[in-house]
């Protein structure tokens, strides 16, 4: 197996460039001295397109992909648009795999998400928890493709002895958030959410913020630059059959999440909870000893992630 890091000049293509998980690493990747990076935006290339993305491949035959290209949203998303979810994440996953292997890239990392662990898993969760039982309601179509995702670079890897020459594996990262999150009013993370609901009633001087559910969930949190460092050191370091969960370890209650978030945008008002809204999973603590034990711990506490992730959502309203 060729060394990720050894050739700063190998072809990457990073599918999904331009969103939270793309766009932090096209910045790591850039930040160590890769010079090399296909990016494309959807318009330029729809991944959904089975005949364009065999065309893209043939034609450019990166040697690594970063799969971070896919329908993405939160609780209200997930549950509006099941079709959308389960369908166009199926479609870009298994055109991106298989061109993957049938033009010969060395080593491919497919991003799943912690919620393809049934609803009930014991906490802290492991990787063997993987289809032992019944998924949350609110998000089972996107995890349903998520998990094919899985299944599909496992399967090209022993039908193909796709390990022999190259690689395909997977990550499943817990909630992320940061630079270049999707801030939608209704389909995006609870975290962005807050942070622009709480911004807009202290730019309005709003008295209350309504907040989604009981606030009793728990969510583990993690920075998307900790993702993209985990990101690139799993292209280095990791070949094998099964997923790898990446994780804080740390989790809160959408309820502290909420005052924290208030403190950190400066909002003084009262939260009013909106039980009408779904919790959605309890709880979903990923079990990440499998990635420590190969030497990856994440840096960023969730503090400090918040401040760094208003400060540019301020310049962001600027543009
Ligand atoms: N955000 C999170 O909390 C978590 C994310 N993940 C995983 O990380 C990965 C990236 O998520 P994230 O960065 O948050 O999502 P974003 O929505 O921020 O970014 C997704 C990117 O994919 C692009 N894209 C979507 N559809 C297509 C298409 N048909 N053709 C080409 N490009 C397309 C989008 O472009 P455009 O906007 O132009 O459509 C966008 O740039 C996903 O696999 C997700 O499951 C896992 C756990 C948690
Ligand atoms: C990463 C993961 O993200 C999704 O799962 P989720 O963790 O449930 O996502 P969420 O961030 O949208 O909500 C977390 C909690 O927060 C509460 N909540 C409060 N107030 C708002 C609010 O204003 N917006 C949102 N979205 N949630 C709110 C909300 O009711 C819930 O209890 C998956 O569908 C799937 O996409 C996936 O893999």
């Amino acid at each position: 197996m060729d060394s990720f890091m050894s050739d700063k000049t190998s072809k990457i293509f990073i599918a999904g460039h331009r969103g939270l998980v793309g766009s932090a690493i096209v910045r790591k990747l850039n930040q160590i001295g890769f010079t090399n990076l296909i990016l494309k935006t959807h318009s330029e290339l729809d991944l959904t397109r089975q005949s364009d993305v065999e065309s893209f491949f043939a034609q450019e035959k990166p040697d690594y992909v970063i799969l971070a290209a896919a329908k993405v949203g939160g609780i209200h998303a997930n549950n509006t648009y099941p079709a959308d979810f389960i369908s166009i994440n199926l479609q870009i996953q298994t055109n991106v795999i298989n061109s993957s292997y049938i033009n010969g890239v060395k080593k491919i990392l497919f991003l799943g998400s912690s919620c393809i662990y049934p609803k009930m898993a014991p906490q802290p969760i492991t990787e063997d928890a993987l289809l032992t039982g019944p998924l949350e309601p609110t998000n089972e179509w996107y995890a349903v493709a998520k998990i094919a995702g899985i299944k599909m670079c496992q399967a090209y890897r022993l039908q193909y002895n796709w390990d022999a020459i190259s690689d395909a594996f997977s990550g499943m990262p817990t909630n992320l958030y940061g630079p270049n999150d999707n801030f939608h009013p209704e389909n995006s993370h609870v975290l962005p959410a807050l942070m622009r609901r709480f911004h807009e009633a202290k730019v309005s001087g709003a008295k209350e913020v309504v907040v989604w559910g009981t606030g009793s969930p728990l969510r583990e949190f993690l920075h998307v630059d900790d993702l993209a460092d985990a990101v690139v050191f799993l292209m280095e370091k990791y070949s094998g059959l099964g997923h790898v969960n990446v994780g804080s370890g740390k989790e809160v209650t959408i309820k502290e999440l909420a005052e924290i978030v208030k403190e950190v945008v400066g909002f003084e008002g009262e939260l009013v909870w909106d039980s009408t809204k779904p919790d959605g999973t309890p709880r979903k603590l990923m079990d990440s000893s499998k990635l420590a034990a190969l030497g990856w711990a994440p840096k960023i506490s969730l503090k400090d992630g918040l401040v760094d992730t208003y400060k540019w959502y301020l310049e962001y309203l600027k543009q």
